[in-house]
């Protein structure tokens, strides 16, 4: 492991964004290209993180990737790291022996999310209100997908700077008098609804099954999909205000994280689960939810919301960085090896 940071990465760059359910890898070549057109596999079809990179990337190129950035949903704490939503575990060492690596930087796959926002243009978001972005102002990115993914970026010292940590796990109250009547019925987390209770696929799910508990109705459906669905098409009042109830949670959520961190750069909302449910994000209730938090309304009006609509946004934000590691202030300490 190397100590200390050395952001000098050379080239050719595997960058790998290694989720529960997907892993997708391309490959920088050098600090002026695109990155090579990405590789996608299910983490379930390979028993280790080296077999998938072996077939997926090195047996289809003539490319020999020198160094590599990974993503991965899970803590960096030693040589081998284990990922929180699939039984891959990185280990760094065995990679430079098998997969003829010399250099690797793992970072967490919310870091690369807050890396994409730098990366991305506007072409590949959607806009849900608000002003103007600034352009150095804070940012905050939230993504629900399998779980919440927070984290914050900041520009100091001409360094854009990823702020990830744990803000998923952040307390959700109720506010409205059919909240009182809605949450008793959300199931708990050691007795506390943090925002993975409700702000994820999963948590979808107990809002939903928490609506028809409250009316005492059917639940006749059991996947996040099927709910969105069904809301979508205005087909069941249970979806729909479960959905309903989905939004006005991210928008407060959101709009307490955009205080945290003043984030008048804009608030961006990434994740598998964001970008399906665009239409009921534009319906009202989102905004209203973000920007009701007086004394700062009129702060909270001007703050503009993005929905990252790039299906592999991670993977450019991974790439940004491997051509320029310079232009991010990010730590490597602990999580940087060399052969
Ligand atoms: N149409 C949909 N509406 C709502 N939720 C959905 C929909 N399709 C999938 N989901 C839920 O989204 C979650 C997965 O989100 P996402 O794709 O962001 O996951 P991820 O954690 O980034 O995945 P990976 O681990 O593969 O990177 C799952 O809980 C899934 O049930």
């Amino acid at each position: 492991m190397v100590g200390e940071d050395d952001i000098a990465l050379r080239f050719p760059v595997l960058i790998g964004d290694i989720g529960g359910t997907n892993a997708r890898f391309s490959i920088v070549l050098d600090a002026n290209s695109e990155a090579t057109e990405p590789q996608i596999v299910q983490t379930a079809n390979f028993e280790t993180i080296d077999e998938a990179i072996q077939a997926a990337v090195l047996d289809r190129s003539s490319i020999q990737p020198h160094s590599a950035v990974l993503a991965v949903a899970g803590p960096v704490d030693g040589d081998k790291i284990r990922l929180t939503n699939c039984p891959w575990v990185v280990k760094p060492r065995q990679m430079f022996a098998n997969l003829g690596l010399s250099e690797i930087v793992v970072l967490n796959d919310f870091e690369a999310q807050a890396l994409a926002v730098v990366a991305l243009g506007e072409e590949h978001m959607e806009k849900i209100g608000g002003g103007s972005p600034e352009p150095s102002a804070g940012r905050v990115v939230l993504g629900p997908g399998t779980g919440l993914g927070v984290a914050g970026l900041i520009y100091a010292l001409r360094h854009w700077i990823p702020v990830p940590g744990e803000g998923g796990h952040m307390d959700i109250g109720p506010r409205t008098p059919r909240d009182f009547e809605v949450f008793p019925h959300i199931e708990k987390l050691e007795g506390r609804i943090s925002g993975e209770q409700i702000l994820c696929g999963r948590g979808l799910v107990n809002l939903y099954r928490a609506v028809a508990k409250a009316d005492a109705r059917p639940t006749p459906f059991t996947t996040p999909a099927e709910i969105t669905a069904a809301a979508l098409a205005k087909s069941d009042p249970v979806a729909e205000e479960a959905l309903s109830l989905f939004v006005t949670c991210l928008g407060r959520t959101a709009g307490d994280l955009a205080l945290v961190f003043k984030s008048r750069g804009g608030v961006f909302l990434t994740g598998g689960i964001a970008q399906k449910i665009v239409p009921a994000l534009k319906a009202g209730n989102f905004r209203a939810a973000f920007e009701d938090k007086a004394p700062h309304r009129a702060l909270m009006r001007s703050m503009p919301v993005y929905v990252i609509t790039h299906p592999l946004a991670a993977l450019l934000g991974l790439a940004a960085y491997a051509r320029t590691p310079s232009l991010f202030g990010v730590q490597t300490a602990g999580r940087h090896w060399r052969a």
